[in-house]
């Protein structure tokens, strides 16, 4: 450890378990959904889409945020699950842990509605290769968003935010999770590649009023900022719902190109990811050896409070 905790270690960020990961390579799959009012129907579509990704080589599929329910504050009491309860409880999640054992493939769950006691979450569930859940991270900032005449949404009116960022070790590298609104914050991100993410996964459902300018513009800022990959999955759109969600589910490498995107409809991307270009990057443009930790710092409060 070259700096104590508080800070953000800015020279030596890489632990064995995250190096090990650097000439590795692998197919992501990014399922862009239709999402309907009918929650089985959800499910099992979810199921077929992860089944055909993986049949094309996908070792991490990432699915959108709210996949299984209408995005919509009505919706969620009502198709929220109890995934600590798990089973019957929360059969959307009992797919993603069978189907992530079965085809020996990780799972990044986009994210359902969660209930846990009088709360409600948006909780994004990731999975290993053993169907185990590794990981629950549930949207740290909600969307309140009110622009007059265009869009007006509060998630905080039934929602509770998370509070704990999550980074996560899987068998296709060391993974940070954010739920859509959380790409804003650049600091979740860097605390992210501070603790040595390879890749950062953003279940999102932007809007046909801030998608159009700042979802791939937001997408390739974290990636350049932190030269890491950043993945995207956002819900087919839907212009019949009362949430228009903006598509375009999207792959950035670390030097902030687009990889691979769509457009609105549904489909699944197969892209290629190379963690051998990580390195690379980073000794082209050592942005992380040039900082000046003399004159700004990131403080880890999670990291802080552990210690
Ligand atoms: N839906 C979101 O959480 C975020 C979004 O649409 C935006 O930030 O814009």
């Amino acid at each position: 450890m070259c700096h104590t905790p508080l800070m953000l270690p800015l020279k030596c960020n890489y632990s064995l378990s995250s190096s090990s990961f650097l000439s590795f390579q692998f197919k992501i799959g990014l399922c862009q959904l239709s999402v309907t009012s009918d929650k089985d129907k959800n499910i099992a579509h979810a199921r077929t889409a992860i089944q055909d990704a993986a049949a094309k080589g996908a070792k991490l599929i990432l699915l959108p945020e709210i996949w299984n329910s209408p995005y919509s504050n009505d919706s969620f009491p009502v198709y929220a699950e109890d995934i600590d309860a798990g089973g019957d409880a929360s059969p959307s999640t009992a797919m993603l842990s069978e189907l992530s054992s079965l085809l020996k493939i990780t799972i990044v769950g986009g994210s359902i509605p969660e209930r846990s006691g009088d709360r409600l979450y948006n909780t994004c569930c990731v999975f290993g290769t053993d169907g185990k859940l590794k990981a629950k991270h549930r949207k740290i900032h909600l969307f309140d968003i009110d622009i007059p005449g265009k869009i007006t949404f509060i998630e905080s009116l039934t929602l509770t935010a998370g509070d704990t960022p999550t980074i996560v070790d899987t068998e296709v590298g060391r993974i940070g999770i954010g739920i859509c609104y959380d790409i804003r914050f650049p600091e979740l991100a860097m605390i992210y590649a501070a603790r040595g993410a390879h890749l950062l996964c953003y279940p999102g459902a932007f809007n046909m009023t801030t998608g159009p300018l700042h979802w791939e513009l937001l997408q390739r800022a974290r990636a350049t900022d932190n030269q890491l990959y950043v993945a995207t999955c956002s819900p087919a759109r839907d212009t019949t719902g009362g949430y228009v969600a903006w598509g375009h589910s999207t792959l950035v490498g670390p030097f902030g190109e687009v990889l691979a995107t769509t457009e609105h409809e549904e489909t699944t991307i197969i892209a290629e990811i190379d963690y051998s270009i990580l390195e690379q990057r980073r000794t082209n443009l050592p942005v992380t050896k040039q900082r000046r930790g003399d004159l700004y710092q990131l403080v880890d409060l999670q990291r802080l409070n552990s210690n």
